[in-house]
């Protein structure tokens, strides 16, 4: 059986003062070393659900798991917590917070209380990792966005979480860093490390994800790996997502007749395509 690190079983979240549920009985099962993303339209929890992951939030009802262990929200659980699971934010303004950014870098380490040998040589690492180590003494206010994407994602790195969450990490992003992005993220998959990722981004999400979630108003409505998940066309449709362009293209009923040359074709194309 596919092991899990975070399981989130009925969760509920509504925001203080809010009409309507965040989450609203979320069931839902991050499998270990993929890379899976997670779509829905604006509103429908995506966000809440890294704020509960990270533990930020409480769940109002329901649990959630770390590798079958329910969440503590005391002090000790929550700083072994926040090194297992890494969470970038969408904004890298409520991520840096430091003034240079080695300094941002190394203030989760600082938190940790690691003696300060071990930090500058953690630190230094992923300086170099990330290809940081001009940029190092660089204020953080005076970087582009794709800069501050690259150290928002370092400073959650450099603490070796083993599950990294990630809102939107190509929004606002050219194509240039958007692909030297998808290469970090190969890299930092390859090494062991599982992500989910929050994205509008189907044709990305199909270029790039083993496994798919879909959410609506705060519940799980669809999982499974990309070539079953977007066969489910009618119910995308309704849910206002579609398919991706590229999978419309390659797998729509009007193209030519199957056969094995078209199939030969498609798997070429799609392996030119993808990030991972
Ligand atoms: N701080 C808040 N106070 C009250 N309601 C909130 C707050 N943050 C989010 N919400 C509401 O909770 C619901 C879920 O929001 P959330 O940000 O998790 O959605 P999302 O899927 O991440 O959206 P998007 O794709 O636009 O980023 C929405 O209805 C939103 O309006």
């Amino acid at each position: 059986m596919q092991q899990s690190l975070l399981e989130f079983d009925r969760v509920h979240y509504t925001y203080p003062g809010a009409q309507q549920s965040a989450l609203n009985g979320l069931t839902l099962k991050i499998p270990a070393n993929k890379k899976c993303a997670l779509i829905g339209q604006n509103g429908c929890g995506k966000t809440t659900l890294f704020l509960l992951a990270n533990s930020l939030y409480k769940p109002q009802r329901g649990t959630v798991h770390w590798q079958a262990k329910q969440l503590q929200y005391d002090r000790q659980f929550l700083m072994k917590l926040r090194q297992l699971v890494g969470l970038v934010f969408q904004d890298p303004k409520q991520q840096l917070v430091a003034s240079t950014v080695e300094e941002d870098i190394s203030y989760g380490l600082c938190n940790l209380g690691l003696p300060t040998r071990k930090i500058q040589q953690r630190v230094e690492q992923v300086l170099v990792e990330f290809g940081l180590t001009e940029l190092a003494q660089r204020p953080v206010h005076h970087l582009s966005l794709g800069q501050k994407k690259r150290v928002s994602i370092a400073d959650v790195m450099v603490l070796r979480p083993e599950l990294l969450l990630l809102d939107e990490p190509t929004a606002y992003l050219d194509r240039l860093h958007t692909r030297n992005l998808m290469a970090t993220l190969k890299k930092i998959h390859a090494s062991g490390t599982t992500i989910l990722m929050a994205t509008h981004d189907l044709d990305l999400v199909y270029r790039w994800a083993d496994w798919i979630f879909v959410m609506d108003s705060g519940r799980l409505i669809l999982e499974g790996n990309p070539q079953d998940l977007f066969t489910q066309r009618e119910i995308l449709e309704e849910l206002q997502l579609g398919v991706p362009l590229i999978y419309d293209m390659l797998f729509s009923q009007e193209v030519v007749e199957e056969g094995p040359v078209l199939e030969r074709l498609r798997q070429r194309i799609l392996n030119l395509l993808r990030y991972s």
